[in-house]
């Protein structure tokens, strides 16, 4: 197993307040396969991802318990040293907004060499590499892109720009955090199907983070729902999605928009009648 999380923790602690924003949760992923941890905003999903390359604030803000095993060896115990060969080496991360990944005072071109020189030593031309990888990521007329700054792309091309620069240190994991969120439902597709084609093309396992049970469907080998920081259901994908069990997970999937059905009133969570089944089971 190339990720295996065990009973992962997560507790942020101020002055005012504590927070449990992950209570123990449990998962793992396979070489080229897709996990989709599903939930709507606040139900932890994020800081579980972050968790993994230790993004998160220092103890005593933020601790962290469990374990989260990658080819068996504990991320959340490694030496600081030894995480930075983990940390956007071999899991790279995409994020909901590329500008905020972008420097807007770099061309693309320059940012795609920068990742290529931290994490790979292999390679001898950094421009023709950098290019190659823009073409990988499907953007035409890769030679004269690669002298652009993000402000003259799209929000489309500048999200391939991001995940050709995750794809420049040839991740085992790639933690795609709503990575269509931003753009609009055409874009969507084809960023969706620009990664479907990396991953199975890579042999790189991916980790999606959404609210959108809608992207999931097709993409995702196995599915966890999380809510409140818990994972209420899990399981495979097909299978999720034909039997829902959880009132959240039936809630969630009520909400994706069919094509061809005129939705009336987007449908609501109705969270007050999901707490009052799940305290009838206790
Ligand atoms: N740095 C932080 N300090 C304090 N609390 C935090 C911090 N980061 C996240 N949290 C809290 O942890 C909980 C889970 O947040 P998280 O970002 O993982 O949710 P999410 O499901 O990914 O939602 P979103 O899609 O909005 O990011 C929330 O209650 C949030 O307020």
């Amino acid at each position: 197993m190339l990720l295996e999380v065990r009973d992962l923790k997560i507790r942020f602690n101020s002055r005012h307040s504590n927070i449990e924003a992950v209570k123990g949760i449990s998962f793992s992923l396979d070489r080229g396969k897709t996990l989709a941890i599903v939930g709507e905003s606040g139900s932890g999903k994020s800081v579980t991802s972050m968790s993994l390359s230790r993004l998160l604030p220092p103890p005593p803000k933020c601790e962290v318990a469990g374990e989260a095993l990658l080819d068996g060896e504990n991320l959340l115990e490694m030496s600081e040293r030894r995480l930075r060969s983990v940390r956007g080496k071999r899991i790279a991360y995409v994020f909901q907004e590329p500008s905020t990944s972008l420097n807007p005072y770099f061309t693309v071109g320059a940012q795609i060499e920068e990742a290529l020189k931290f994490h790979r030593s292999d390679v001898q031309d950094f421009k023709q590499e950098s290019i190659g990888l823009l073409e990988k990521v499907g953007i035409r007329d890769a030679s004269s892109r690669y002298g652009n700054y993000p402000h003259q792309m799209s929000g489309g091309m500048k999200q391939r720009v991001v995940i050709a620069m995750a794809l420049a240190c040839q991740p085992d994991i790639l933690v795609a955090d709503e990575p269509t969120t931003a753009l609009d439902v055409t874009i969507e597709a084809q960023i969706m199907d620009l990664l479907r084609e990396l991953r199975d093309k890579e042999d790189m396992a991916i980790i999606l983070i959404t609210h959108n049970f809608g992207i999931v469907d097709g993409f995702a080998d196995e599915v966890a729902v999380m809510y409140q920081g818990k994972i209420v259901e899990q399981g495979e994908t097909t299978q999720v999605l034909a039997s829902p069990k959880h009132e959240y997970t039936k809630a969630l999937i009520r909400c994706i928009p069919r094509l061809g059905v005129r939705q009336g009133r987007l449908p609501v969570v109705d969270y007050a009648a999901i707490a009052e089944k799940e305290a009838s089971h206790v």
